[in-house]
């Protein structure tokens, strides 16, 4: 057997490898080469353990059997492989060029069983996953193309080579039309080339059709009310509503809930284009209704992005796309607010808010952790997106005390 199209003979070296060992640090880069290269400490840690060592990786010409590859793999992992094995996010890709990450899993099978090769094997089927395992010999470790039987005769022994941290986080260079989209016409793509699989496509590219004769802009306010969940947007947005005599919207629209459970128990890729639409429609809304009176608006493209971002990027805040990325700009094609609000409140009033609310009760410590560190991100993404930026606004006092603080800024800013 050949190596898959995704790691052409040759292209192979100029590869790097990441394996995401520990969330709180940078990955574990490594490159390959065919001279033994002895592993220091970090490496050691990963490949000097006991067990068996694989990786997995999902490339297709194909987006969509791309994204759903990996979501199904990501799935079966989680549900199938037993407590005896390690599973990190790892990928592949070519330094600063982007689309060039071919996104996959590190396996660290520490039990006496074969599930996990059984599983592999059943996953290399797939024409999309390419499998390779790691053999250590003294202080070196080389990765082979992984097959169940025996040896792979065009195989070639690579050794791993440890390489130097990339200048941008891998998980931050396939964003860009994959995550986040910033125009109306490349999420409108993704929902079209998966009308076959997802038949209600159709009917919100339809609904988008419908909407769009309708953007204008240039009338009264429109102010954008963002946050994480439970920082207070809905008790606020209905305060305003209320005091300013304004239009409440919000995105996703009201016309796209029945669509959201489907779209959002997609992979990445289609659930992004689906709330990217929604803020086009949303878009259209808020030019017809500005004409009239003021507009809030309960969640816009900010949440869109920096939901997107934040969970694209593995690992810690310092892996998120730089400050001055190009990530973090303004789609062109869409209607921009006159005023961003970001409500903020410390994670304990947060939590304490969840709860009264009836959720969060049993959150597990692991889970608390990654929660944390993804919130941290989602916190930092919004505040980091540009044209418009955000004002951040404390929400941890009274709800008229928020109120309050707003219909100042408000006041101040759009002059109402
Ligand atoms: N300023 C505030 N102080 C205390 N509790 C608040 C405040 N604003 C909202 N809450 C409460 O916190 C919970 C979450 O508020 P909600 O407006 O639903 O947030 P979101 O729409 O952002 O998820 C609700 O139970 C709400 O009553
Ligand atoms: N404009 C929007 C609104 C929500 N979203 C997504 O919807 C999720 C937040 O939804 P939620 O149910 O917590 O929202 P609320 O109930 O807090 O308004 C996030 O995962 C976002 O990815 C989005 O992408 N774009």
């Amino acid at each position: 057997m050949l190596r898959r199209a995704m790691f052409r003979c040759g292209e192979l070296c100029s590869r790097v490898f990441a394996v995401e060992f520990d969330l709180r640090a940078e990955p574990l880069y490594f490159t390959l080469s065919s001279s033994p290269q002895v592993l220091h400490h970090d490496y050691q840690r990963l490949f000097g353990e006991c067990g068996k060592l694989f990786s997995l990786h999902v490339q297709s010409e194909n987006r969509i059997e791309k994204a759903q590859t990996h979501a199904e793999i990501k799935h079966k992992l989680s549900s199938t492989i037993s407590r005896d094995c390690d599973v990190f996010e790892a990928s592949s890709f070519i330094p600063d060029d982007e689309n060039s990450v071919v996104k996959g899993f590190f396996i660290r099978d520490k039990s006496t069983t074969t599930l996990s090769e059984d599983l592999l094997n059943t996953l290399r089927q797939n024409k999309t996953v390419c499998v390779f395992s790691y053999k250590r010999e003294g202080q070196y470790c080389w990765q082979e193309l992984w097959s169940p039987v025996s040896q792979v005769k065009e195989s070639v022994r690579q050794y791993i080579t440890p390489a130097t941290a990339a200048e941008h986080h891998p998980s931050t260079l396939n964003i860009r039309n994959a995550d986040v989209f910033y125009s109306m016409d490349e999420a409108y793509k993704v929902l079209q080339e998966c009308t076959d699989i997802i038949p209600e496509s159709k009917e919100v590219l339809k609904l988008v059709d419908e909407q769009l004769e309708t953007s204008s802009g240039d009338g009264f306010p429109v102010i954008v009310i963002e946050g994480l969940d439970a920082t207070g947007k809905t008790t606020l947005t209905e305060a305003l509503r209320e005091s300013l005599n304004a239009t409440l919207l919000k995105s996703p629209p009201q016309c796209l809930a029945s669509f959201r459970q489907r779209f959002d128990s997609e992979p990445p890729l289609i659930r992004r284009a689906f709330y990217a639409l929604g803020n086009y429609i949303t878009a259209a809304h808020i030019g017809k209704e500005s004409l009239r009176a003021p507009v809030i608006v309960d969640r816009y493209w900010h949440s869109t992005a920096a939901y997107a971002i934040a969970t694209a990027v593995s690992g810690r805040v310092e892996n998120l796309p730089r400050l001055d990325s190009e990530l973090y700009q303004w789609p062109g094609d869409l209607l921009q607010p006159n005023l961003v609000l970001l409500l903020t409140v410390n994670p304990e009033e947060r939590l304490r808010r969840l709860r009264d609310r009836g959720q969060d009760k049993t959150v597990e410590e692991a889970e608390l952790e990654l929660n944390q560190l993804f919130r941290l991100k989602v916190e930092e993404a919004y505040k980091r997106i540009q044209n418009p930026a955000c004002i951040i606004v404390d929400a941890s006092p009274s709800p008229q005390e928020v109120l309050q603080q707003v219909q100042h800024l408000i006041r101040n800013k759009c002059h109402l």
